[in-house]
């Protein structure tokens, strides 16, 4: 036979082959999914459809004391750390999606900006994103948007609460004559130099109301004449103290805080469905092929997982479903639940370190940009408390903006919790001091501590949480350090996250907003970024819509 008929039969053999070997491979690469007609159909599969998926978890926020396991960091997630940056994936085969500045573009005018413009505007260098001190949300300087502005759910009457009434205190004797810093500029000290300066404290004395009345709305806080002045008057920074007239002040029924999920049932699965319908819709087809892992892969990142977790979990996704032979929509979407429940992470401690220790109060630290929700989030924690039979001391140490002890003087009035506070502009680290001070002096079980966190460099931010920390030192270890960050910012959140991370040891975080976003896979993107738990989410405006936060019921209420 001449040589050019063995070339053709070569060749037209070599090209079977490979056309064999392609067909096979496509075929692999593609998952059928099919209902089940039977049990039997389906290979014996069990796996239930999940029904509702509301946020169903049955806990309580749990609380542990600090001490000295508070040195340690929480357990890391299960899943790889990312980088801090989360715009820089690890690996991956698409770049990050941008960040949508969508915040600084849909924000208003910021009326009372010092500068009177957005600080994004006045600082190029950041090439629009966002940076400490930017706002989270729309401004909120102004004294018409406080708590007292926020309409309250109407709540059961519940038995009165069993907490003897605070005693009317006059502010203490300051300990030190030192001029008190302005807080517009606080200055790097030395540890020698930092002996807090007693505040003018404003010691509020909440009258228990009892019986307990229903109330639906919070009663407009009233400005009274400034008090007489004692010690040495820092210079008001924004506008004086304008103390609640606490005679008006009726203190709330708290729900308790165990089963008061089963009422935050649905706000989760309401915001979040778009992304777990999502999902489910892809995985639900009856073919998946490379294109709908890809489309799984960008839905993951729509929800702010991160480059990194949406990739690993639509690898492992894959992985999984190919290895279990899953044919059928309800396996598939097991298989997801487990693979996103692991992504979460169920091993790390989320209690929230606010039971006493050694004899002393613990001392929560609650920052966060300003605007996260870090006032409501601080008063939402105190009614926890209280309604465990705590005895809750809040600090004011938002001294930046002149409402911010306002309002949590009225959370702290309504829940019952004593409020340490100060002139406007003040020295935080001394109303911080003087809160602690006061939480040791009445044997209190929680110190509170809400911060301010309109910094706009990184040095001040640090000047300032830094000196907090160490001055509440002096006295007792900060047992807690909880970061808030607004859900609805996403990766913008995340950034400043991880610039306050750079500032403080966080070891937790509450994730506020989370009822009015479908970006729930930030939990997953922020666990990873700083290494710390999310232990709180916040799903209202409320005061009862904080809830601690369990990976499963997270993950179903994701899944609908
Ligand atoms: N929907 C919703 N709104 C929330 C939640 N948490 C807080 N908010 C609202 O977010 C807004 C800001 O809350 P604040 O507690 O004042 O925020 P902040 O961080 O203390 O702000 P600054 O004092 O300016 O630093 C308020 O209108 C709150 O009612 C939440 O979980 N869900």
């Amino acid at each position: 036979m001449p040589t050019w008929i063995w070339i053709v039969i070569i060749v037209a053999a070599l090209l079977a082959i490979a056309l064999v070997v392609g067909f096979v491979r496509y075929r692999r690469s593609r998952v059928s999914l099919a209902p089940p007609s039977s049990p039997a159909a389906t290979g014996g599969s069990t796996a239930p459809p999940v029904k509702g998926g509301g946020y169903k978890a049955g806990g309580s926020i749990s609380f542990s004391t600090g001490g000295t396991a508070t040195a340690d960091r929480p357990a890391p997630p299960s899943a790889p750390v990312e980088p801090a940056t989360p715009q820089a994936p690890a690996r991956g085969t698409r770049p990050f999606p941008p960040v949508t500045p969508e915040t600084t573009d849909t924000a208003p005018p910021r009326p009372t900006e010092p500068s009177g413009a957005h600080p994004v505007t006045d600082r190029p260098e950041t090439d629009g994103q966002p940076g400490v001190g930017d706002d989270a949300a729309v401004p909120r300087d102004s004294d018409t948007r406080s708590i007292v502005d926020v309409a309250l759910p109407d709540a059961p009457i519940a038995p009165p609460v069993s907490k003897p009434a605070p005693e009317v205190e006059t502010a203490p004797e300051p300990e030190v004559e030192t001029p008190a810093p302005t807080a517009t500029a606080p200055a790097v000290e030395s540890p020698a130099d930092e002996t807090p300066v007693a505040s003018p404290v404003v010691e509020p004395a909440p009258e228990v109301v009892l019986p307990p009345r229903r109330t639906t709305e919070f009663p407009p806080v009233r400005a009274t004449p400034q008090g007489p002045v004692v010690g040495v008057q820092p210079e008001p920074a924004v506008e004086p103290v304008a103390p609640a007239d606490q005679t008006a002040v009726e203190v709330d029924e708290i729900e308790p805080s165990a089963g008061r999920l089963n009422r935050l049932r649905g706000r989760l699965s309401r915001s979040q469905n778009v992304f777990g319908q999502s999902l489910l819709g892809l995985l639900g087809a009856s073919t998946i092929d490379e294109d709908s892992w890809t489309d799984i892969e960008d839905t993951l990142l729509m929800a702010d997982l991160g480059a990194g977790a949406a990739m690993e979990i639509t690898d492992r996704l894959r992985k999984e479903i190919a290895a279990h032979g899953t044919t059928d929509a309800a396996g598939a979407r097991a298989l997801l639940r487990r693979v996103l429940v692991d992504a979460v992470g169920t091993d790390m401690d989320r209690s929230v370190r606010a039971l006493p220790h050694d004899g002393r109060p613990s001392v929560i630290l609650v920052v966060g940009v300003n605007g996260t929700g870090k006032t409501t989030t601080t008063g939402k924690l105190a009614r926890v408390l209280v309604a465990d039979g705590r005895d809750v001391v809040l600090g004011a140490a938002d001294t930046f903006r002149a409402a911010a002890a306002d309002q949590l003087q009225t959370w702290g009035d309504r829940a019952g919790a004593t409020v340490v506070r100060s002139a406007a502009g003040a020295d935080p680290a001394a109303v911080a001091f003087d809160a602690v001070k006061k939480g040791i002096e009445t044997n209190a079980d929680a110190v509170l501590i809400d911060t301010a966190g309109r910094l706009h460099t990184k040095t001040g931010l640090m000047d300032e949480l830094g000196k907090v920390k160490r001055v509440v030192e002096k006295q007792a270890k900060v047992d807690e350090v909880l970061l808030v960050l607004d859900a609805t910012t996403g990766q913008n959140g995340l950034v400043q996250a991880t610039v306050f991370a750079d500032v403080v040891d966080i070891t937790g975080i509450a994730l506020t907003k989370l009822d009015g976003t479908a970006k729930g896979g930030i939990v997953v993107a922020v666990q990873r970024a700083l290494n710390v738990p999310v232990k709180l989410v916040g799903l209202g405006e409320g005061p009862d819509d904080l809830a601690p936060f369990e990976p499963e019921a997270f993950v179903d209420a994701l899944l609908g």
